[in-house]
Formats: structure tokens, sequence, C-alpha cells
């Protein structure tokens, strides 16, 4: 079955809209274009697709209804024009799946919550119960106090991180061009759109800018990043324009429609998905040589003996980066080992790591189950 065809099967999908679409030149939402997305997924629903919105808009409807000309610079005033602008996001995508009788509901997430294990489930088995009962949850970054330690920062990031939620199948980015471009199409007039594309292919990273229009935040580079990470858990990403005639009833009946981004490799595991989806590294661990082998090609724990030295103030269970001795990542995971006892046990083996530390830790620097190696 072609990429294309092999849409028409998925069930779950993610749908993320950008700001650019949704606010009619920072004049507020535009309701009109709102409806039919909403009459498109309500298409969808009715025919057993379970959906989940990724909506932006929070920030640029907050400036309409506030009268202000510009993009506040003072992080409290940003925050406040989003939660301002959020009453209406929601309203807006309320009233329109309304009219199909179909339910929404607001989630807002920021990193941090899902950082945390026990708050990754708990938003996991929310997302997924509400599409079970076929309602449509709407969501965004919790903007009003998400500060840049806790922040995804763009929301096709965020669309990534609810596909691995819910094991969507499918990732749409609808956004204000027709897909990905060799090139940014606002800056080459001879920049060509790719109809499909394989996320292995490192041409792809040139090609996306991180240019973006007025309302936008990431650009390209991080639909094209957040297509990378929504692969983790084996979802397809769409990038196609908003505006397009029945876009999302298009793709799913495998029509070529935007540019489709294909996962190469079957999906990771949930938890080092999770491992993979941390933003926050505390410290680094340099590997010799035979360490990085076998960790790059038998995915095996990280014994303290392929250790050589370790920076940075973390504690046991944090989330650490492997580097080579040219200082490329091999892989990243959670560590056994707090900082100071970690530097201890460098070039240690196993057999010798009582006598070392004095006490009896885990033989392992980090375990496999722990550890995701890095492409
Ligand atoms: N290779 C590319 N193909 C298409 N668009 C690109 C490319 N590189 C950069 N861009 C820019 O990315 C913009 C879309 O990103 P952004 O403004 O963040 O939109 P959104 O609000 O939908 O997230 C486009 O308008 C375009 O200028
Ligand atoms: N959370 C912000 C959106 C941030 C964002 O990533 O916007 P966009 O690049 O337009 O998808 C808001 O609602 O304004």
């Amino acid at each position: 079955m072609s990429p294309r065809a092999s849409l028409t099967q998925t069930r779950r999908w993610v749908v993320k809209v950008g700001s650019s679409l949704l606010t009619a030149k920072g004049r507020g939402l535009d309701r009109e274009a709102i409806a039919d997305w909403a009459a498109q997924i309500a298409a969808l629903v009715a025919r057993g697709h379970q959906v989940v919105m990724v909506s932006s808009g929070a920030v640029a409807e907050g400036r309409a209804r506030l009268g202000l000309s510009k993009r506040p610079e003072l992080l409290h005033e940003l925050q406040a024009v989003a939660a301002v602008g959020q009453m209406g996001l929601v309203q807006a995508w309320e009233a329109a799946f309304q009219a199909h009788g179909l339910r929404t509901a607001q989630v807002l997430l920021t990193h941090d919550d899902v950082s945390h294990r026990a708050r990754y489930l708990n938003a996991r088995a929310t997302l997924r119960t509400l599409v079970e009962w076929r309602v449509v949850p709407v969501v965004n970054e919790n903007d009003t106090v998400a500060t840049d330690e806790i922040r995804l920062g763009d929301n096709d990031t965020l669309g990534a991180l609810v596909s691995n939620l819910i094991e969507a199948e499918t990732l749409v980015i609808l956004t204000d061009q027709d897909g990905l471009y060799t090139a940014d199409p606002r800056q080459s007039a001879d920049a060509r759109l790719l109809s499909e594309a394989d996320l292995s292919d490192p041409a792809l990273t040139a090609m996306a800018g991180e240019g973006r229009g007025d309302l936008g935040r990431g650009g390209m580079r991080t639909k094209l990043l957040a297509a990378q990470w929504a692969a983790r858990s084996g979802a397809a990403t769409v990038i196609a324009h908003g505006r397009t005639e029945r876009v999302l009833e298009r793709i799913a009946a495998g029509e070529s429609v935007g540019s489709l981004l294909r996962p190469v490799r079957g999906p990771m595991a949930a938890r080092k998905r999770w491992i993979a989806g941390q933003l926050q590294v505390r410290g680094r661990l340099f590997v010799d040589e035979g360490a990085a082998r076998v960790l790059r090609e038998q995915g095996r724990s990280l014994l303290p003996v392929g250790v050589l030295s370790v920076e940075g103030g973390f504690e046991r269970g944090d989330l650490v980066q492997c580097l080579d001795l040219q200082g490329q990542e091999v892989a990243r995971g959670l560590v056994n080992y707090a900082a100071a006892d970690a530097a201890q046990i460098v070039g240690t083996p196993s057999s010798a790591l009582f006598e070392r530390l004095g006490f009896l830790g885990e033989p392992e620097m980090i375990h496999r189950d722990n550890l995701v190696v890095v492409d």
C-alpha cells in the first residue's frame, strides 16, 4: 500500500492549527475558518476517527481583544494576553463543534506536566478517555504559567507530544504554506513543494528554515522536529495549508495534499519515548570508544567502567547525555548515581563498585531500559 493510501487506514489523529491561520491577520479569530475545520473533523469523527486538536492563537486573540497593536515583550504581559485570548479560543472551538453535536474539552499543558512520570501518565489517560468518549480535546500550552524552564515553546512540539501521548497514527500540521518546500518560499521564489519525504533524510533539516510569519513561533524547523518526535510513536506527519478546500478529508482519503513525512523506524517503547521527550538535561557523561559502540550497536546498558569523566550537578534519576570522544551525543538516559558518586566510580569495573563507594549501588551507570540511543 502506498504511504498516502495507508493514511486512509489510520484512526487516531492530532490536528494542529497555527496562529498564522487561526487569526485573520491579527484581527482576532477567523471564525469561518474554525467552523470549516470543525465541520471536517466532525465528518472524520462520524467515520470513527478519534481527533485531538492542538490550537494556537491565544496570544493573537488576546492581542485583538485588548487592542494591542504589537506583541508585548514583558513575559507577564504576554502571559496575561494569552489568558484573555484562551477564553476566546475555546469559546470559538466549542461553538463550532457544538453545531455538529460534538463536545469539546480544554486541556492546557506545559512541558513540566509531562516531565513527571505520574503526571505524564495522567495526561495520557485523560486524553485517551476523552477521545474514547468522542469528545474533541482542544489542547494549548498553558501560557499563563509557562516559564522558559518548563515550556515547550511552540505548538508544533506540543502537537508531537500529544501524538505520543495518545499514540496517534497521523499528525496533521495546518499552516499558511502548502507544506514543506525545498527552501522557505517567503525567501526563495524557486522553492519546490515536497509531496513526500522520509524523516531520516538529512537534507530536510537544511530545507526547513526558522523563518516564520508575524504570529507564528517556530517556522518550518519546529514542524520538522515535531514530525521526528511524533514518529517515535509511529505517527506519520502531514504538513498542509489550512485553507486548502476540505484539506483534512482529502488527507484522510489518501489524496496527495501537502507534504507527507514518513517515519522510517518502528515505534519506540512507551517508557523510552518519555525519556527521549525530556527537555532538561542535567549533566554529561563522556564515554570511551568501546562503550559508545555497544550503546549504539547493541543497545546495552552503560557500565561505570566505560565512563571517562562526568560533568554537571545531577542527582540520581536525572536525565544525562552520553557523549563520545568526539563530543557527539551517543545516547541519553536516567542516571543511577548522583554526580559526586558517578565521578568516584568512572572507569571502575562493576565488581569493584562497593569498594569504591562504600555502599552497594546498581552495577550500571544507566540501565538499558532507561537509555535512548540518539540517531
Ligand atoms: N522549507 C520551508 N517550507 C515552507 N515554509 C517554510 C520553510 N522554511 C521556513 N518556512 C516558513 O515557515 C512559516 C510557517 O511557520 P509559522 O509562521 O511558525 O506558522 P504557524 O503559525 O502555522 O506555526 C511559513 O510561512 C514560511 O515562511
Ligand atoms: N500557545 C501559543 C501558541 C504558540 C505557537 O506555537 O504558535 P504557532 O507557531 O502559531 O503554532 C498561543 O496560543 O498563542
